[in-house]
């Protein structure tokens, strides 16, 4: 295990008598993107908070498995323990304060992280280079931010806890476009200047685009892992979660599901996926 990666293994989660992961492993390697892809209902969130440790606010419990970061064991801990050992999430659903204002947005997200002001100061004029709006719109209430400024928020409270992994539930969702085009530029950025990220996205083009590898998850298990250019190349995931068909019958992808590095239309060989049994 290098300095910051994540190891989950085999981990099960329930809500009550609601099975919503059996057995799942997934790695993300220190510097790396990694994507999970699914259906609705997959378990994709589920994932996220069982590393976050935020099960319990949504009535859900680990069964079995272990989580690891940087070599320490995170189930056990506090979501304030995992946010000090350099794990954040952000949330599905921005859940900015709606009432607070930008600034006072960002001032949260440093609470608990370890550092101090001379930090906090840093990490805000981090976060204020990624996203310049977030200082133009600083003493605005966030409520009044459009869907795409929010998610911008979101991720800036996260980044100023000065994360080692970013755990992104689907930044993309609802947005135009053009915005999650913004978004996920911006994810690369974090990523290039040296945060980790595992990353639940429903756009799975974009998600390929970004990620070094990728899981598909499918009622709680996964059922497919592999690096993200031969994911984006199998027809399986091409035909389920880009919406690509090489049926002439059936042209091509609906609109929005095409993304550099998948290349529409033409044939591809069958990639050499690990068909996951748990
Ligand atoms: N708080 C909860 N209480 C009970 N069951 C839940 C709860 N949250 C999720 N579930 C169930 O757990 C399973 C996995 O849900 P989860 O939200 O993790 O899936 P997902 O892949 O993130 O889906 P989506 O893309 O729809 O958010 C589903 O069957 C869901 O209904």
């Amino acid at each position: 295990m290098t300095a910051a990666s994540l190891e989950v293994r085999g981990v099960s989660v329930g809500y009550g008598p609601v099975r919503a992961l059996n057995s799942v492993s997934v790695d993300v390697p220190e510097g790396a993107v990694v994507a999970v892809l699914g259906g609705n209902g997959a378990g994709k969130t589920t994932l996220l908070r069982a590393v976050s440790r935020t099960l319990r606010f949504h009535g859900g419990t680990i069964g079995s498995g272990t989580v690891s970061f940087a070599g320490r064991r995170l189930d056990g801990l506090t979501p304030a323990q995992v946010v000090a050992a350099g794990v954040v999430q952000v949330p599905e659903g921005r859940q900015v304060f709606a009432r607070m204002t930008v600034a006072d947005n960002l001032r949260a997200g440093a609470l608990g992280a370890a550092g101090g002001r001379r930090a906090a100061a840093e990490a805000q004029a981090r976060v204020h280079e990624l996203f310049p709006v977030l200082a133009q719109r600083a003493h605005q209430r966030a409520g009044l931010l459009s869907g795409g400024e929010q998610q911008m928020l979101a991720m800036g409270r996260a980044l100023m806890a000065r994360p080692k992994l970013l755990l992104l539930d689907e930044p993309s969702l609802g947005l135009a476009p053009l915005m999650a085009d913004r978004i996920a530029e911006t994810v690369r950025e974090i990523n290039a200047q040296g945060t980790s990220v595992l990353l639940v996205e429903q756009n799975a083009a974009i998600a390929l685009r970004l990620a070094s590898s990728a899981v598909v998850l499918e009622v709680g298990e996964v059922v497919l892992a592999g690096d993200a250019d031969e994911l984006a190349a199998s027809d399986e995931v091409r035909r389920r979660y880009l919406g690509i068909t090489d049926d002439p019958g059936h042209p091509g992808a609906p609109e929005g599901a095409g993304a550099e590095g998948v290349s529409e239309g033409a044939p591809h060989p069958a990639a050499p996926l690990r068909r996951w049994s748990a």
